[in-house]
């Protein structure tokens, strides 16, 4: 049986930071953190969002300042960097700033439910992982909403990084994840990547480093509010990161 809030004294010291990257979400920004109150308040656990915002020019910094207001500057975290850095070193500097044990990466957008965060929580505790990562690849997941080239870039990645690198997980460019922090951290200093390409990398080092992973099926739902920042030369940094990792694992 799936392991509540209330089970353990380890829970009772157990935090989770969820990190929320963000550029240009100011529509987005109040739902999620909604949503995210709702399922984690109700759940019991305890938690900070850190927002990590890259000087977004639509003002997603106010509406942070405001969240904070209502829900309390201890639940809300807000950190800023001056200009857009990109989205894997933004994890990094959340990272430096979580007061939790344990740490959630998930997209600001409303592509990634909150509804799925008790899940990884409870997987995790019921098996230990060391990583738990969310998968639009197995069954009861999903993706809704994408047109078929942007289908086709995230299976054909998939895909090629499986048949490369063989790395044990269903989804690798995904980046719905719980990991244990200090796993998180030697994942980090072990990983080049700045991009998103990043999350392919922390899989894979994970697998080589030998930690365990476990996957929850997740429904990836493409935003309505805003547009993607992933452009080409994501994907150019996706296949030089690919081939690096093959003549160097
Ligand atoms: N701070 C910061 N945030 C960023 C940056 N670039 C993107 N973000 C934030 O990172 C999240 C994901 O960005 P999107 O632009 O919405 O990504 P996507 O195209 O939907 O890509 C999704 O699928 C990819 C492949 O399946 C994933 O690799 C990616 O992480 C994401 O889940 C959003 O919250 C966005 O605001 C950046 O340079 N800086
Ligand atoms: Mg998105």
């Amino acid at each position: 049986m799936a392991a509540t809030a209330s089970d353990s004294e380890i829970t009772k010291s157990d935090k989770y930071s969820i990190l929320l990257p963000t550029y240009n979400e100011r529509e987005n920004l109040p739902i999620i953190i909604w949503l995210i109150v709702k399922f984690l308040d109700n759940s019991g656990y305890d938690y900070e969002v850190i927002v990590i915002d890259d000087g977004s020019p639509d003002g997603t910094q106010d509406i942070a300042k405001q969240l904070q207001k209502l829900y309390g500057s201890n639940k809300i975290v807000l950190r800023h960097r001056e200009k857009k850095l990109g989205l894997g070193t933004a994890y990094m500097h959340g990272i430096k700033h979580a007061t939790g044990n344990f740490i959630i990466i998930m997209d600001a957008d409303l592509s990634h439910h909150p509804k799925f965060i008790p899940k990884f929580i409870e997987l995790q505790r019921e098996h230990d992982y060391d990583v738990v990562s969310g998968t639009r690849y197995q069954d009861g997941g999903g993706v809704y909403g994408w047109d078929f080239k942007r289908k086709l870039i995230s299976r054909g990645a998939n895909f090629v990084t499986q048949m490369l690198l063989r790395p044990g997980a269903s989804d690798l460019t995904g980046s719905f994840r719980l990991y244990k922090k200090d796993v998180l951290q030697k994942l980090i200093d072990s990983c080049v990547s700045k991009g998103y390409v990043f999350q392919m990398e922390m899989i894979i080092r994970a697998r080589q480093l030998e930690y365990t992973i476990g996957e929850v099926p997740i429904t990836f739902v493409d935003r309505v509010y805003g547009e993607s920042k992933l452009g080409g030369s994501e994907i150019i940094q996706f296949a030089k990161a690919l081939l690096y990792l093959f003549a160097t694992t």
